[in-house]
């Protein structure tokens, strides 16, 4: 990768799922590769639902924090501001669609989101977690622009 993470350019953050700053949270670190934003993320072994395999609601969760992420990257790189983001941009989940295509197996996965679409304060991603290059859950997620919270 190059440059810097997208959720270093976010701290102080303690999300659950993309705070830097939440030592008991899933820690992803996110980053551009041309038009896609990739996080690579190895699961701990007490994060299984089915035996072996990934509980949906972590893949859910990933999904989630790095599709939002790259929401606010992606406006961040439009308004000029990719080397430090602006910290009044901020964004939540208004809606998030899941489709489970296989057990994702308890080894490092890849997350690849692409900015599907834009209407004014709405952005909609496309999510896809890989395992071994295999698609193994795919999620459409809407992340809205809001005023900053807190
Ligand atoms: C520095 C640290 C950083 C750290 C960065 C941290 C990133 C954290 C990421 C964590 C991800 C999460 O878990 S976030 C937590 C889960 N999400 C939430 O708690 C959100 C709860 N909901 C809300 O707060 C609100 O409902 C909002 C903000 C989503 C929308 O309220 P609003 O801003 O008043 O929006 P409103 O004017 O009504 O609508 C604006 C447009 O969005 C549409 N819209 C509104 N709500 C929704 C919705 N739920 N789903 C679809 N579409 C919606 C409307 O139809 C409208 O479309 P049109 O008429 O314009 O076409």
């Amino acid at each position: 990768m190059t440059g810097t993470y997208i959720q270093e350019k976010l701290r102080p953050n303690h999300c659950f799922g993309c705070g830097l700053d939440n030592p008991y949270g899933l820690q992803i670190h996110s980053f551009w590769e041309g038009d896609e934003v990739v996080c690579r993320w190895t699961p701990k072994h007490y994060m299984t639902g089915p035996p072996n395999f990934l509980y949906g609601g972590i893949s859910a969760s990933l999904i989630d924090c790095h599709s939002v992420n790259a929401a606010v990257a992606y406006a961040n790189r439009q308004a000029g501001h990719e080397e430090a983001f602006d910290p009044e941009l901020f964004m939540v989940t208004g809606t998030m669609t899941i489709k489970y295509h296989k057990p994702v197996p308890m080894h490092e996965v890849e997350l690849r989101a692409r900015i599907a679409k834009v209407e004014g304060r709405k952005y909609l991603v496309h999510t896809d977690i890989l395992s071994n290059g295999e698609r193994c859950v795919s999620g459409e997620v809407l992340a809205i622009r809001i005023a900053r919270m807190g």
